[in-house]
C-alpha cells in the first residue's frame, strides 16, 4: 500500500488549516487556494510609510530571481537561479545552510527563459524542489542534508526526438505526493506531471498531456483519457508526432482539499506553427488548458481548454487559483485564472463547467468568448498559419501575464493581476517545418522574431509596451482600477490583512500599495529589477515582509535593449526582508552601469552578416538580446573581447570555454563557418551601435535609460 493513502497528512492539515498559525508560509501560494493572501496586518495602510530594512543576503548567482520562499518555524527556504536552495534564519537573514545541486552550466540553453527556480515545497521534515537538469530533490529541512533525488525525465518513454527537458516550477505536494512538470515546447517536448511519493521519491503515477504520436499506451494515468479523447483534436502525422506535441506543465500544479482534485496548467503546441505541428487540423487537446486529475491516481476528472488551436504560445500555466465567490446568488467554489491569452476565466472547481470569462488586458486575437462553451471567437487574421500572412499578435508569446502571481483579497474581493502588454510578429517559417537540435523550434522564421533595427520599427513597438497591475472584480468580471508601471515583466504580488499589496518592478523599485485603491504609499530601491513575488511571515511575533531581487527571465534575455523601457538594471541578486523597525538599510552601491561600450574592430565582411544575424536569432538571441543588444543581464556581446579574434570566439561558442558559467558550446548545431558568420554579425552591430550606446549614457548617473 502507498504510504501516503491516510487522507491529508500532517502537513496537508497543516496547509489546510494554514491561518491557525499564519505566521508561516508553507506552500508555494501560502494556502492549497494559492491566493497569496495573508491575513498579517501588524503592517497596515497607516504604518507601512515606515517599513524598514531588516536584512540582506547576497545571493551567489546573478540571473533571474523567481523564487517564493517558503518559511516554516522561523525558517526561510529560498529556491535561487541555477536550482539552488538556502535556508535562512528568517529573522535575521543569518544563512543556516545552502544545498548547491551542481547543475551542469551546458543545461542553460536547453531551456527557454533563463535557468530559474519558482520555488520549494515543504512536507514532513524535507523540503523538496526540481532543477534545471530534471531532478527532484528532497533535502532534510534541518540540516539540509540529501534525502533522496531521482531523475523526474523517463529515459524509456516516448518524449519526442529533442527531448529538451527543464525543470524550474515548485513542486507542490498533495496527499503525501510531490508533483512536478518540467519546461521544454519551445526546443520540441511532450508534456507531463510525474507523483513522487513524499517520503520515497518512488514514481506513484504520471500523466501525459497529449497523446502518444502512435496512439499506444504510455502505461500511465493519462493512457485512457489520451487515446479515447485527446488522439481525435490531433492530425495523424503533423510534425507534433516527432517533436513531442508539447503542452509542458512549466509552472502552475495546484491540490484543491475542497475538491480533491490535481489542477495541472497545460503549456502551449510545439512546434508553435499549428499548421505544420497538426497540419492545421484539431484542437489538440490538452494543449493551453486546465486538466483536473485524482490526487492518488492520476486520473483525468475534467478539463477546460482555454486555447485551442494554440498558435501563439499561449500557455495556460499561469498560477491556478480557487475561490469562494458569489454567483448570481450563490456562493460557488471556482477556479479563477488569466492566462497568458488575455481572459479571465471563471471555472466550477468540481466539475470544469465554464462559468464566464472576459478580456483582462486588451487583446485583438479574438472578440470575446462563447457565453456558454468558453471557446474563443477568433478574428480569422489572427490564426496565422491557416492565413500564411504575419501576425502581430496581442498578447504576444509573453501573454497578458506571465509567471508573475497575482493575489486575491478576501478584504476588498479584488483579484490582482500583474498584466502586461508585449505584442510579437509571428511569421511562418518558409519551405516547411525545419527544426534544429538544441534550438527553439518554433515553426516561425526566426529572421523575423526580433524587431528591425530601425527608429521608426522600434518606436512603433515601444509604444505598445506597457506593464500595469489590474485590481479586477470576478464578481463583475470587469476592471476596478489599475497602477501603471513604467513597463512590463514585473514581480508577483502579495496582498495583506493590512489591506497592502506589494509588489517588486523591472525597475528595481519594491513598492507597497494601497489595496484599496492603488495608492502608492511605500517603495525602496533594491538594486535591480523584482520578477519574484514577495511573502509575508512572523519570526519572534514580529512580522516581516521579503521578496527575491534578481532581473531576468525571458523578458530581459530576448528583448534585450528595448527591455530598458521599464527601467535598466543590472542583475545584483539577493533576498531582501522588510519590518517596521529593520536597521539593516540602505544597502551597499554596487555597480549599476553593466557592461559598457567597447570601440569595436572597424571591419567585418558584409557578405556574411545575413547569415550571422540569422544564426544569431536562432542559437544566441533568447539569451544575448535581440539584435545582439543586452539588458544588464548576461554579457552584451557586441563589447565581448571575443568578438575580436576568429579563435577566441570559437573557443567560446564553438568549444564551450565558458560551459561552467551557462554557455554551452554549439559546434554539434553549426560549422566554424556559421560561427564566424555570428562574429562579423556581432562586429557589425558593434559598429552600427557603438556611438549611439556612449551617447545614451551620457547622464549622471551614466546608464542607458534610452533605447539602444
Ligand atoms: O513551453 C514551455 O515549456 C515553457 C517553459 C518555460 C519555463 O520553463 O520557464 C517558459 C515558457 N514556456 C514560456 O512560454 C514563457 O513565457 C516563460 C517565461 C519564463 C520565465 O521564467 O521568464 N519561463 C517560460
Ligand atoms: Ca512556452
Amino acid at each position: 500500500a502507498f504510504s501516503a493513502d491516510e487522507g491529508q497528512g500532517q502537513t496537508g492539515e497543516a496547509i489546510i488549516h494554514a491561518d491557525d498559525h499564519p505566521g508561516d508560509w508553507m506552500t508555494y501560494g501560502r494556502t492549497y487556494s494559492e491566493q497569496r493572501y495573508s491575513p498579517l496586518d501588524q503592517i497596515n495602510r497607516s504604518n507601512v510609510g515606515n517599513l524598514k530594512l531588516a536584512w540582506y543576503l547576497d545571493l551567489d548567482t546573478n540571473r533571474g530571481q523567481e523564487g517564493t520562499p517558503l518559511v516554516v518555524d522561523g525558517v526561510m527556504y529560498a529556491t535561487t537561479n541555477w536550482s539552488m536552495m538556502k535556508a535562512i534564519d528568517a529573522a535575521t537573514g543569518k544563512l543556516l545552510w545552502s544545498y548547491d545541486p551542481r547543475v551542469p552550466g551546458n543545461i542553460a540553453d536547453k531551456g527557454c527563459c533563463d535557468t530559474v527556480n519558482r520555488g520549494a515545497a515543504y512536507w514532513n521534515g524535507k523540503v523538496y524542489f526540481g532543477t534545471f537538469d530534471g531532478r527532484l530533490i528532497a533535502l532534510d529541512a534541518k540540516t539540509g542534508k540529501l534525502v533522496w533525488s531521482v531523475n523526474t525525465i523517463p529515459p524509456e518513454a516516448e518524449l519526442g526526438k529533442q527531448r529538451s527537458y527543464t525543470v524550474d516550477g515548485a513542486p507542490r505536494i498533495a496527499k503525501g505526493r510531490v508533483i512536478i512538470g518540467n519546461g521544454g515546447s519551445e526546443f520540441g517536448a511532450r508534456g507531463f506531471v510525474t507523483a513522487f511519493d513524499a517520503e520515497t521519491g518512488k514514481v506513484d503515477w504520471r500523466f501525459f498531456t497529449v497523446p502518444n504520436p502512435k496512439n499506444e499506451p504510455d502505461h500511465a494515468a493519462s493512457d485512457s483519457v489520451l487515446m479515447n479523447k485527446a488522439y481525435q483534436t490531433w492530425s495523424p502525422t503533423g510534425a507534433w508526432t516527432r517533436q513531442g506535441g508539447g503542452g509542458t506543465v512549466w509552472d502552475s500544479i495546484v491540490y484543491d482539499p475542497v475538491s480533491d482534485l490535481v489542477y495541472l496548467g497545460v503549456g502551449n503546441g510545439s512546434p508553435w506553427n499549428y499548421k505544420y505541428r497538426s497540419e492545421g487540423k484539431g484542437d489538440n487537446l490538452f494543449l493551453g488548458s486546465i486538466v483536473a486529475l485524482k490526487p492518488e491516481t492520476g486520473e483525468y476528472v475534467w478539463h477546460f481548454q482555454e486555447t485551442p488551436m494554440d498558435q501563439w504560445d499561449f500557455t495556460s500555466v499561469q498560477q491556478i487559483m480557487t475561490l469562494d465567490l458569489p454567483i448570481n446568488g450563490e456562493t460557488r467554489h471556482v477556479v479563477v485564472h488569466a492566462p497568458k491569452n488575455g481572459f479571465f476565466y471563471i471555472i466550477d472547481a468540481k466539475t470544469g463547467e465554464f462559468i464566464s470569462g472576459k478580456n483582462y488586458v486588451y487583446v485583438n486575437w479574438a472578440s470575446g468568448l462563447d457565453p456558454k462553451t468558453g471557446r474563443p471567437i477568433y478574428n480569422p487574421d489572427a490564426l496565422y498559419t491557416l492565413t500564411g500572412k504575419d501576425w502581430y499578435g496581442i498578447p504576444g508569446d509573453l501573454g497578458g501575464h506571465n509567471f508573475a502571481a497575482m493575489a486575491f483579497s478576501p478584504k476588498t474581493g479584488l483579484v490582482y493581476i500583474p498584466a502586461q502588454q508585449v505584442p510579437f510578429l509571428y511569421t511562418n517559417q518558409k519551405g516547411g517545418f525545419l527544426p534544429h537540435p538544441d534550438s527553439w523550434n518554433l515553426g516561425l522564421d526566426m529572421n523575423k522574431v526580433g524587431i528591425p533595427d530601425s527608429p521608426e520599427a522600434k518606436a512603433a513597438f515601444v509604444k505598445d509596451l506597457k506593464g500595469w497591475i489590474v485590481a479586477w472584480d470576478p464578481q463583475k468580471q470587469a476592471e476596478a482600477w489599475r497602477v501603471d508601471h513604467k513597463g512590463p515583466w514585473n514581480g508577483g504580488i502579495l496582498a495583506t490583512g493590512g489591506d497592502l499589496l506589494f509588489q517588486g518592478l523591472a525597475n528595481g523599485e519594491f513598492h507597497a500599495y494601497d489595496a484599496t485603491n492603488g495608492t502608492d504609499l511605500f517603495h525602496f530601491a533594491a538594486d535591480s529589477g523584482i520578477i519574484a513575488p514577495p511573502v509575508t511571515y512572523l519570526a519572534k511575533g514580529k512580522q516581516y515582509v521579503a521578496v527575491e531581487v534578481g532581473w531576468g527571465g525571458i523578458y530581459p534575455f530576448f528583448l534585450g535593449g528595448l527591455a530598458r523601457t521599464s527601467g535598466w538594471t543590472v542583475n545584483h541578486s539577493h533576498v531582501i526582508a522588510f519590518s517596521l523597525d529593520g536597521k539593516a538599510g540602505p544597502m551597499p552601491k554596487q555597480n549599476d552601469q553593466g557592461f559598457l561600450p567597447v570601440k569595436p574592430p572597424e571591419k567585418f565582411d558584409a557578405s556574411r552578416t545575413d547569415n550571422g544575424y540569422f544564426q544569431f536569432q536562432t542559437y544566441c538571441a533568447a539569451c544575448h538580446g535581440d539584435n545582439a543588444e543586452g539588458a544588464g543581464v548576461l554579457p552584451d556581446l557586441r563589447w565581448s573581447g571575443s568578438i575580436r579574434h576568429t579563435d577566441a570566439f570559437y573557443n567560446v561558442v564553438g568549444r564551450g570555454a565558458l560551459t561552467a558559467y551557462g554557455m554551452d558550446r554549439f559546434d554539434g548545431n553549426m560549422n566554424p563557418n556559421e560561427i564566424e558568420d555570428i562574429r562579423q554579425y556581432l562586429i557589425k552591430r558593434a559598429n552600427e551601435t557603438y556611438q549611439r550606446e556612449v551617447d545614451a549614457r551620457k547622464n549622471a548617473a551614466g546608464i542607458p535609460e534610452q533605447l539602444p
